[in-house]
């Protein structure tokens, strides 16, 4: 095993971190975040508790679920009681649509208050084809009022629970920073996102996405994290809490291979708990139901989304960082990007 332990040696592994990619957050929610907030159903929210863990957390419900009080302010309804001022992250789900939407801030009480906001691009979503049709994923089905509906089962040795974490394509992984920012990051693979590796310990493979890397740079800082595996068509979860690390050792990146395509690195947790339990979330949400995709052309694309974030952040900087985005230069890169560099 070859731990990655400090930032130039992360660097050197898995390479910096671009401005543009960095560029993309902005402080508060403009008119299109609040566009992709008011058709999200479903979002996955990472608190850091007082005693340093992270925990996550399924909210789902009609278009409209996270409703902003006022620009700073999101509410997020029916969350347990997480304490005023815990750093959190949520990632904001649209149904049918690749991107995700990423807020950070601090809880007050079922509110969050608004630090940052960016757009996540959709490599991770096509790569666990997370919005095909259940055929496609062999998802067992869940009957409502079955005994099924209400597992609660715990342990990584646990069928229920390593059968779900193995299968799952898609994950939510929630870190923090030295100072205690939270973030929660959206992750996806075909089938084998997420591999036991024995010893108590899981692993995910880095692939690429929007370039930022945060939970590799937080994990240096922190190592607790809260894993949250979804598999299309269920609403059981399972969330895996442990401590984590970055290795880029060869044998270990050789497992996680897909279509010749070895990945740069990969987190490994030490796992302390693995829960399956229901999300009524999900339910609430019709996650699973392609009636609730929205429709085409809903919403802007995402390039112009990105010029318009990253272009702000360049205007309220005293000196240019980058010159301003073009939105067709970055449409025509990320249509070829979607395609040729998903692995
Ligand atoms: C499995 C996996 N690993 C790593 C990443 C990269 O993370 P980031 O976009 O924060 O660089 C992604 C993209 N979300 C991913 O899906």
């Amino acid at each position: 095993m070859t731990r990655l332990e400090t930032l130039d040696a992360l660097e050197s592994a898995v390479g910096k971190r671009p401005a543009t990619a960095m560029l993309k957050s902005i402080s508060q929610l403009d008119g299109h975040c609040l566009d992709v907030l008011s058709l999200s159903t479903f979002g996955v929210l990472g608190v850091l508790s007082e005693a340093g863990r992270l925990s996550s957390h399924t909210i789902g419900g009609p278009a409209g679920v996270f409703h902003t009080l006022e620009p700073g302010r999101l509410q997020l309804p029916g969350l347990p009681h997480a304490g005023y001022g815990r750093p959190a992250g949520l990632v904001a789900f649209v149904a049918g649509w690749g991107e995700t939407l990423r807020v950070n801030g601090r809880l007050d009480a079922d509110t969050l208050i608004v630090e940052e906001a960016f757009l996540h691009c959709a490599k991770c979503v096509l790569r666990s084809r997370l919005w095909s049709p259940l055929v496609e994923h062999e998802a067992t089905i869940e009957r409502s009022g079955t005994t099924q509906s209400s597992v609660l089962r715990s342990g990584l040795a646990d069928p229920v629970v390593s059968g779900l974490l193995t299968r799952a394509p898609f994950a939510t992984i929630a870190t923090a920073d030295g100072a205690g920012r939270a973030d929660i990051s959206p992750k996806g693979d075909p089938s084998g996102l997420v591999r036991l590796l024995g010893n108590g310990e899981i692993g995910i493979p880095d692939r690429p996405g929007n370039m930022r890397r945060d939970t590799f740079h937080n994990i240096l800082e922190r190592p607790e994290v809260s894993v949250l595996a979804l598999m299309p068509g269920e609403e059981t979860v399972v969330e895996v809490t442990g401590t984590a690390v970055v290795d880029d050792d060869p044998d270990l990146r050789a497992i996680f291979e897909v279509r010749g395509n070895t990945p740069v690195a990969v987190m490994r947790v030490r796992v302390e708990s693995a829960l399956a339990q229901r999300s009524s979330a999900i339910g609430a949400a019709r996650l699973w139901d392609p009636k609730q995709h929205v429709p085409q052309g809903s919403l802007p694309r995402a390039s112009r989304i990105w010029t318009d974030h990253v272009n702000a952040t360049i205007a309220s900087a005293k000196e240019a960082p980058i010159p301003a985005l073009h939105e067709p230069d970055l449409a025509a890169g990320l249509q070829a990007d979607y395609v040729q560099n998903l692995y």
